[in-house]
Order: C-alpha cells, then sequence, then structure tokens
C-alpha cells in the first residue's frame, strides 16, 4: 500500500513538474491510516447517510470496494456517484495535496451513501505526513505561480484548524488561502446555493 501510495503520489508529483525527492521527503515518513466500513441494507436509504460530507486531510487516500454504489463526490455543486469497478482502487485526493499543489490538484469533497438491498463494504487507506510535517505550497510552483494560495502550517496544527471549520461545514483550505476570491474551493453557502 505505501509503495503503491508513493508511486501516485511521486507520478502525481511528476505531473506537477517537481522533484521527485520533493514528495518523499514531504511525505514519504508519514504515516496510514486504515479504515474498515460496513454499510448494513439499509431500509429507508433516502433518509441515511453513511459518511458525512468531508475532505480527507492527508495526501491521498486508496479506496477499495465492493462491487456496490455508496461512494459520492461533489462535482459542479452537485452529489455524483462514483462507481465501483472490481479489482481496481479509488484514489481521491486530500488537503495536504492541495496544499502541496498550491491548488492545482483539488482535495475532493466526498461522502457515503447507503443501500436499500445490498450491503456495502469498503477498505481505505489514508496517506499523511508526520504531524511535524510542514503543509506549505511547493517553492518550485509559488515562485512559477508568483506567490503561495496558502499560509503554511504545521499538519498537526492543520489537523486541529480543520476539525473546527469543517464542522462547520467549510473546507479547511479556505482558512488558509490568501485570497478568499481566488480560494480553491467555493465556499460551503455557494455550494449549497447550488446543490440539488
Ligand atoms: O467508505 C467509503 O466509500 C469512503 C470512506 C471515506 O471517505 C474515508 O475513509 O475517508
Ligand atoms: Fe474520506
Amino acid at each position: 500500500m505505501r509503495v503503491l501510495a508513493l508511486n501516485i503520489a511521486e507520478a502525481i508529483s511528476q505531473g506537477l513538474g517537481l522533484e521527485r525527492d520533493h514528495i518523499k521527503k514531504a511525505f514519504g515518513q508519514g504515516w496510514q491510516i486504515m479504515a474498515a466500513n460496513f454499510y448494513p441494507q439499509c431500509p429507508q436509504p433516502n433518509l441515511t447517510l453513511g459518511v458525512s460530507q468531508h475532505w480527507d486531510k492527508g495526501a491521498l487516500t486508496l479506496l477499495m470496494q465492493n462491487d456496490v454504489d455508496g461512494l459520492q463526490v461533489k462535482h459542479k455543486g452537485r452529489w455524483v456517484a462514483v462507481r465501483p469497478t472490481p479489482g481496481m482502487f479509488t484514489v481521491t485526493l486530500g488537503n495536504y495535496m492541495e496544499e502541496l499543489s498550491n491548488g492545482k490538484y483539488k482535495s475532493i469533497q466526498h461522502r457515503t451513501v447507503v443501500n436499500k438491498e445490498r450491503m456495502r463494504i469498503t477498505v481505505s487507506v489514508g496517506h499523511r505526513p508526520e504531524h511535524d510535517a510542514i503543509m506549505a505550497p511547493a517553492h518550485q510552483l509559488v515562485e512559477k505561480d508568483g506567490g503561495p494560495r496558502f499560509k503554511s502550517l504545521r499538519f498537526g496544527d492543520n489537523i486541529k484548524l480543520q476539525k473546527t471549520i469543517v464542522s462547520k461545514g467549510k473546507h479547511a483550505l479556505e482558512a488558509l488561502a490568501f485570497h478568499q476570491d481566488t480560494a480553491v474551493m467555493p465556499s460551503q453557502s455557494a455550494v449549497e446555493r447550488t446543490v440539488e
């Protein structure tokens, strides 16, 4: 898992024009959080949520799912189902990657819903840097983009901040964005105006 995640992270960093070592240094020493989720059949799926909406905090998450729908991502203000493909991982990027890429790669807002007929099982492995790692846009990108889009913060402090911000329904990176008008995600109120 760790090797796979690092390979993906390296491919991403190359896509950004970052040196290979940059991502290894930033996130290679971190840790992995594994979660197994069991979603039983639910007689009233319209009234029930699986996991409520959130953004993953780390660099990336690898998700294995059985063949039952449930994961949804927010796309252009609407919840869109991510269909499971047998034998494949779903990879989602988190806040750390959005900040590292200076906003080029988006941390995806997601949630899960439950199914009336079938149970759903998933195993997710999130990859995070050490708590003492500094979460900051990569300096090569800052130079190219003409400035950082986010303030730098110790990753551990960022986790605390995210708890407060996300509980108010906002993307945690909004609190770190230098210019609210160019924040990488629309504000939650803008999202609510366009949803469903
Ligand atoms: O169970 C799922 O499909 C997603 C779980 C999830 O969002 C997570 O573990 O961060
Ligand atoms: Fe998640």
